[in-house]
């Protein structure tokens, strides 16, 4: 019998029941809620006089429609996102899950939290009706989005009907060059396979430069495994992994940490595990990389062109038409001479400490060249670090509004939006039409690549900036 992935063997463990057709019943260990898209679950479980299944495996949290000035108490505008948030608070109360209201320093992006509270360990099933729910994955869990009505059915039975996916390995050799980071990884591979490359498979990102990642890092490859198609990314858990979730208030502790750690550490894919598609890329060719379009395959190394319609085929012939129109660029400019407006370091993507780290040592004793920039921690802990670190006075002190935990300016939810035809140097995730604001144009990149942007007022080649790990 062939060896099993690490897919396959999460799989295994979680498996309750299995039908002829195929459709199996997984135990779902942890289940994260957000104010979007569980109102209506909670409205159907009161409707059925039910209870949740397991509410001490159920976390609550705002964050897409909260805004991030420093005055929330001020309430939300907003009428519907109003509605949203408070029916999370009464659902959270009244089935009795854990909560992080928006005046809780633990309030932050479901997907950041999660990993920072140890609620999410390597192993386990996550799910959340989110798709980002992939970044969790960074810890070897099989993590993935799920609609409203599987929430409903999570919170009822503990349980999620699924079909198995195929296996996909995404390998990273080598070592990358200064100046390089994990989101100009996930943007290369997604740019080599297309945003449909994973459809129908699970995808284990593994090689020496995924092994040399900050849980951080792997966590912002995973978060995008989404972008590339995919139904979860995973990363085999290590001694990274094990030495991130020690001692985090959710985490295993004393006997339970070893019985955790036997379980861990038969995470890995076997030699002999079957793979249905294989990619590799060499750590050492991947560049510093910004989108140019509406769509996250849309990348290209800084030092590239604007490319031109006529360098596709197919349908993206038209589909890039369209996009350098929405975008309003002109095929031939150099990606380092497009100017933008406005700068957002933040969300599940980039919104951890090692994220703002990295765009801080760029900003050092410089101003930014942009009509604005936000800095967003992706929760009140990461704020509160970068506060105690001395970031968040270097953010200021170079021009950067500092804000509240939220999505932010990810996704046009709430107030912080960009205006018609505003270009945007953002660490996010989506540069879909419309999806910072309508009319707004977004070009996705690494946190250091946006502060570089930030100081010089166009798309910059971070290696350009002397910053002092870079030299
Ligand atoms: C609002 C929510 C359902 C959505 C998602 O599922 O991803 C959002 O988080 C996003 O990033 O677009
Ligand atoms: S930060 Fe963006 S991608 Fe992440 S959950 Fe929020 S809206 Fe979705």
């Amino acid at each position: 019998m062939a060896g099993k992935t690490l897919y396959d063997k999460i799989w295994d463990a979680h498996l309750v029941d299995e039908s002829e057709d195929g459709s199996s019943l997984l135990y779902i260990d942890r289940h994260l809620v957000h104010e979007v898209t569980s109102p209506q679950a909670f409205e159907g479980l009161r409707m059925a006089g039910r209870t949740v299944r397991a509410p001490g495996q159920t976390i609550a949290v705002p964050d897409h429609n909260v805004p991030t000035w420093e005055d929330r108490a001020k309430g939300i505008e907003n009428e519907e996102s109003r509605i949203q948030v408070e029916a999370l608070d009464t659902n959270a109360k009244e089935f009795g899950i854990h909560y992080y209201p928006v005046s809780d320093v633990r309030q932050g992006i479901v997907h950041i939290i999660g990993p920072e509270q140890g609620w999410t360990l390597p192993g386990m099933t996550v799910v959340c009706g989110d798709s980002h729910t992939a970044t969790h994955g960074a810890f070897g869990a099989l993590a993935h989005g799920i609609g409203t009505s599987e929430v409903e059915h999570v919170l009822a039975t503990q349980t999620l009907i699924q079909q198995k996916s195929k296996n996909m390995k995404v390998e990273i050799t080598g070592q990358l060059l200064p100046g390089v980071t994990a989101k100009d990884i996930v943007l290369s591979i997604i740019a080599r396979t297309g945003t449909a490359g994973g459809t129908g498979y699970v995808i284990e990102y593994c090689g020496e430069a995924i092994r040399a990642l900050s849980m951080e890092g792997r966590m912002t490859i995973c978060n995008m495994a989404i972008e590339g198609g995919a139904r979860a990314g995973l990363i085999a858990p290590d001694e990274t992994t094990y030495e991130y979730v020690k001692g985090r208030p959710h985490a295993p502790k004393a006997a339970q940490w070893e019985a955790a750690m036997s379980w861990w550490k038969t995470l890995f894919s076997d030699d002999d595990a079957q793979w249905d598609k294989v990619v590799t890329l060499k750590g050492e060719e991947i560049a510093p990389t910004v989108t140019w379009g509406t769509s996250p395959e849309d990348a290209l190394p800084i030092t590239a062109t604007v490319p031109s319609p006529d360098d596709f085929t197919g349908g993206k012939v038209a589909a890039v038409k369209r996009a350098l129109d929405y975008m309003g660029l002109t095929a031939g400019t150099p990606l380092n001479e497009i100017e933008i407006d406005t700068v957002f370091i933040g969300s599940c993507t980039n919104g951890r400490i090692e994220d703002l780290r990295a765009a801080a040592a760029i900003l050092k004793g410089k101003k930014i060249a942009v009509k604005r920039a936000m800095v967003v921690p992706g929760s009140g802990l990461v704020r509160a670090q970068a506060e105690e670190e001395g970031l968040a006075d270097i953010f200021k002190e170079a021009g950067f509004e500092w804000r509240m935990a939220g999505c932010s300016m990810c996704l046009a939810m709430n107030p912080d939006q960009l205006a018609p035809g505003e270009r945007c140097a953002a660490t996010s995730n989506r540069n879909f039409e419309g999806r910072q604001g309508r009319g707004g144009r977004t070009h996705l990149m690494s946190p250091a690549m946006a502060a570089a942007a930030a100081i010089s007022g166009r798309l910059t080649d971070v290696r350009e900036i002397t910053a002092p790990e870079l030299v």
